[in-house]
């Protein structure tokens, strides 16, 4: 099976800074993924890592199969868009798509200019004077004229109004379904990721918290709610992810290797959004325990 990303204990350190650590992620191609994790996680780095403008220093990376950037047939396999969708100002439409033209050798023009058409585009108007949203369009359009194998975003709805990023993640899954394509995408609008995307990576302080198929993760993990203190004693299959409690009430979340036991048939299954939080309480929890000078560190 080939996977979009293989990768093995890997690590970017900048100086003494540990950006990401340990990262091992195995998953197989044509999955949308979801980036999620809080500011300074190690997002753009993981994403940076697997476009190849970041080298790794500790472990290896494969990205369909080869090393990212290796050569030129791999860098026209990857489509990647960076924060702020960056176009050229001065540039019109028109004149993108004539530079993607001889930028990439796998472009497809024709894919490119529908795309501007049914955004009703004017491909004489100048990028610098499009809204953020039909920015964002543009950027997308031309990541998919190169009719890449994977597409990568970093945060491109960020700026957008509800609208705008409805609009855009519409013509994402368009152009996915035209394309064939693997998506990576980053954002901390969870509930963006929940609408488009079948695998979930949680990022936070540098380490993956979880990874897996959205459906599969749904399945395994269960809100389980009781009076303080009912739940000592939990079964080895059941992993606890977060625990909260008043006083009176406990509320765990809780990862479980197999069925739940019947003395639990009540627990509700979580939303995504609710699963990835009780995955980013559980990082922010490990740093709390940690002495003083890693705190700092973790969050420089
Ligand atoms: N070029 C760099 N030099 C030094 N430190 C860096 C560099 N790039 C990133 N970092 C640090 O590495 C950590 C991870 O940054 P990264 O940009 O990957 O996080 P992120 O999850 O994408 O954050 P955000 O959601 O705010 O964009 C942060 O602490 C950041 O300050």
């Amino acid at each position: 099976m080939t996977l979009v990303l293989d990768t093995e204990g890997l690590g970017k350190r900048y100086g003494r800074h540990q950006a990401l650590a340990d990262c091992t992620l195995k998953i197989p191609t044509g999955r949308v993924i979801g980036l999620v994790g809080p500011n300074g996680a190690g997002k753009s780095t993981l994403l940076g890592l697997t476009s190849g403008l970041v080298k790794p220093t500790e472990g290896t990376i494969r990205v369909l199969g080869e090393a990212p950037a290796a050569d030129a047939s791999q860098l026209a396999r990857v489509g990647f868009v960076a924060q702020d969708t960056p176009v050229y100002a001065g540039l019109s439409i028109t004149e993108h798509m004539r530079l993607g033209a001889k930028l990439n050798p796998r472009w497809d023009g024709a894919l490119a200019e529908r795309r501007i058409r049914q955004l009703g585009l004017n491909p004489s108007q100048k990028a610098g004077s499009l809204s953020g949203g039909q920015r964002a369009q543009l950027a997308l359009a031309l990541a998919a004229g190169k009719r890449p194998d994977l597409l990568i975003f970093d945060e491109p709805v960020a700026a957008l109004d509800p609208l705008a990023r409805h609009g855009f993640l519409q013509s994402l899954m368009e152009s996915v379904a035209e394309l064939s394509a693997s998506v990576i995408l980053s954002s901390h609008l969870l509930e963006d990721l929940e609408r488009v995307c079948d695998h979930l990576i949680v990022l936070s302080a540098g380490r993956v918290q979880v990874s897996g198929d959205v459906d599969d993760l749904v399945a395994k993990h269960y809100r389980l709610i009781g009076s303080h203190g009912s739940f000592a004693g939990l079964p080895p299959e059941l992993e606890v992810i977060r625990d909260e409690s008043n006083g009176h009430q406990q509320t765990l979340v809780v990862r479980a290797q197999g069925a739940l036991p019947y003395s639990f048939k009540d627990a509700q299954h979580l939303s995504v959004e609710d699963l990835v939080l009780a995955y980013m309480g559980r990082a922010d929890r490990s740093i709390a325990s940690m002495p003083a000078h890693h705190t700092v560190e973790a969050f420089r």
